[in-house]
């Protein structure tokens, strides 16, 4: 029988090859992407990180097995995956402020995406509650492996690509299929559905993030 990750996969298959073929992945790695526009996604994807902290956290208090638990404590504190480090850095180098992310509002399609993983914590099962944050991991890892060879030409690029490439985040992002799966084989056939609707769902609003911050997505009110 399948896992039920190798199932979502599929299911997001469309979806993921847009977010592969993206243009802000494209000019990511040609070098030629506007730095604004590299600018603009780091500040909602701030946003984004805090809120997939919490996250993590909100899961794990729901959890009692020791393992999953510690993983997405850890998660939570941001010792997974290297990624907060660089973040502080790409702050710095581009000169984002607290004042600035202060007055910056979360655009639409991060809301949207956020609003989603919170849905399922609140509405949805622990497991699809976690299953929510899967393509976060397993999308940004199959595109750092894809951008590796050809890297990027500009400096802050290609820190981006070696991040997601990086032993630890493709530990992590083993470690949360696996948890996935496990409770995959635990689950009821609806809850499987509903697990796989919430991956379907967060590739989605992955695929809509590349052009959110493409187009510097605003409220139009
Ligand atoms: C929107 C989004 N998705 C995924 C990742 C990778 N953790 C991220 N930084 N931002």
């Amino acid at each position: 029988m399948p896992t039920i990750t190798s199932i979502m996969r599929t299911q997001a298959e469309d979806l993921w090859n847009k977010s592969f073929n993206h243009p802000f992945i494209k000019e990511l790695s040609k070098g030629t992407l506007p730095m604004d526009t590299f600018r603009y996604y780091l500040k909602q994807d701030h946003y984004y990180l805090n809120n997939f902290s919490i996250l993590h956290k909100r899961i794990a208090d729901k959890i009692d097995e020791p393992q999953i638990k510690q993983f997405l404590i850890a998660g939570s504190e941001g010792l997974n995956d290297g990624e907060n480090e660089i973040r502080e850095t790409f702050f710095k180098e581009l000169t984002i402020t607290a004042e600035e992310m202060g007055t910056t509002p979360i655009a639409p399609n991060a809301y949207s995406y956020v609003s989603h993983m919170y849905h399922e914590l609140n509405e949805g099962t622990t497991a699809s509650a976690c299953t929510a944050l899967l393509p976060c991991y397993w999308l940004y890892n199959e595109i750092g492996k894809q951008l590796i060879a050809d890297g990027s030409p500009i400096e802050l690029y290609q820190q981006f690509i070696e991040t997601y490439d990086s032993p630890e985040f493709t530990e992590a992002t083993n470690q949360m299929i696996q948890i996935i799966d496990q409770f995959g084989e635990q689950a009821s056939d609806g809850e499987r559905q509903r697990m796989i609707t919430a991956f379907v769902r967060s590739s989605y609003y992955e695929l809509n993030f590349w052009e959110m911050a493409y187009v510097h997505e605003e409220w139009h009110n």
